[in-house]
């Protein structure tokens, strides 16, 4: 990374040294993120230290849990169904649609949906902000301006709420990080705690809000976007994974039971594999605290070194992944999955520091698939680039444009 040294590190049992078995070593993530100056955006998990962090991420992992994940599967389908709508919409004047626009719009209104329950992004942000607020904030996060936004917005929804003192009746993340107390209390005196330390101070709730709408919209951009251009690409692997969302369908609300959905193998295998070739996040970094002696590699990483797992590189390794340009959803089929080298699968990296909403976010992303899938059919047109053509950045893959021909199911 420019001139700053950065030790690469591919070795699947390296790797797990660094990031889950010596994790007392590697606590921290790149001085990239250090280098960031504001008050707010250190306060979030991915820019915290080793201190922060160690307090903030019990109370976080908090509001992830299994029965708060299965509450918001009604919310998101309903954001899911919004797009279809819009979909519908688009598709009678158009037959190509630029996948990376439309579902940036879905992955904005899902993740402000989880923030403050009744904001509607397709409504509020389409004609209020979008495209050009929002692409300008994702292309540089030093855009103050839209920091501010978010930052104002959310700090407004929690003062209301601890004026007005109706905590209770929202069920969104605010909400979820304001109630949040460190586990350990809530089988004590959790409710009546008055140590600060086991709650998140008011910049911390405020961070970790922008945190989640920044990481969880574009992360369902992406891997929206991506899975429709495969699956324009693959007929084969777009009819199987039709035939399998249609077959698990309650016939008479023609809804996917959330346990149903959340257990269809080939859904499960074709985000995987969108997620194999698309990770979000480039190399995993990690800083060492002390001098370190790597294995038995005879190299001893200086306290302060920087290293990175380069996930992507891991992902398309021959070795790991025979043929892995093609995108073939079988390699995650549960038949297939043993074969699997373990910590060569690192789309929500691993260990302590691991993505917080891993679970969360593979249900956000399979309910919108399974929604888009169900009415639309994908396929190449003139506009498709193949390959995807990318924009030049550091650390992210973005692309220029991912265009496919769209057509609405009967
Ligand atoms: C497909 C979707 C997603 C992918 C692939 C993804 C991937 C990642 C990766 C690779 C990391 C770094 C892990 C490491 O360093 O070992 C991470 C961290 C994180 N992610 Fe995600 N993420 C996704 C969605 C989300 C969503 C929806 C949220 C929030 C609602 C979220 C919140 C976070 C947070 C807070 C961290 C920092 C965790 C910590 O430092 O303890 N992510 N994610």
């Amino acid at each position: 990374m420019g001139k700053l040294p950065v030790l690469n590190v591919v070795d699947p049992e390296l790797i797990k040294l660094i990031l889950v078995k010596d994790f007392h070593i590697f606590p921290n993530r790149s001085k990239v993120w250090k280098k960031c100056d504001d008050s707010i955006r250190n306060s979030d998990m991915f820019h915290m230290g080793y201190d922060g962090w160690r307090r903030v991420r019990p109370i976080v992992t908090t509001a992830f849990t299994t029965s708060k994940i299965r509450k918001t599967y009604a919310t998101i389908s309903a954001c899911a169904q919004r797009c279809t709508e819009y979909l519908d919409i688009l598709t009678t004047n158009e037959s190509d649609l630029d996948a990376w626009v439309v579902f940036e719009k879905l992955g904005l209104d899902v993740m402000a949906t989880r923030q403050k329950s009744n904001f509607n992004a397709f409504r509020e942000f389409s004609a209020i902000i979008l495209p050009q607020f929002v692409k300008r904030l994702l292309q540089t996060s030093a855009d103050t301006k839209a920091i501010e936004y978010f930052v104002d917005f959310i700090r407004h929804i929690v003062s209301q709420r601890r004026q007005h003192n109706h905590q209770k009746s929202h069920n969104d993340f605010t909400q979820l990080l304001m109630d949040a107390i460190q586990e350990d209390d809530i089988n004590g005196n959790a409710e009546n705690t008055s140590d600060k330390s086991k709650r998140l101070s008011e910049n911390e709730i405020i961070a970790q809000s922008l945190q989640f709408i920044l990481a969880g919209y574009s992360s369902i951009q992406e891997v929206l976007a991506y899975t429709s251009y495969h699956l324009a690409l693959n007929p084969g692997a777009q009819q199987r994974l039709y035939d399998e969302i249609i077959g698990a369908m309650d016939s008479y609300t023609e809804n996917i039971p959330y346990d149903r959905l959340a257990r269809l193998p080939y859904l499960d295998a074709v985000l995987s594999e969108t997620l194999r070739q698309h990770l979000p996040a480039l190399p995993l970094a990690r800083i060492a605290s002390t001098d370190y002696k790597l294995g038995e590699t005879g190299v001893t990483i200086k306290a302060g070194q920087q290293v990175e797992i380069p996930a992507y590189v891991i992902h398309h390794s021959p070795q790991f992944y025979p043929d892995p340009f093609k995108y073939d959803p079988d390699r995650f089929m549960p038949q297939n999955k043993s074969k699997l080298v373990p910590y060569t699968y690192l789309p929500f990296g691993a260990g302590p520091r691991n993505c917080v909403a891993t679970r969360f976010a593979l249900l956000i992303d399979k309910v919108c698939i399974a929604h888009v899938v169900r009415r639309f059919r994908f396929y190449r047109c003139p506009q498709t680039d193949v390959p995807i053509h990318y924009k030049r950045f550091i650390h992210v893959m973005s692309p220029k444009r991912v265009i496919v021909g769209i057509e609405a199911r009967l």
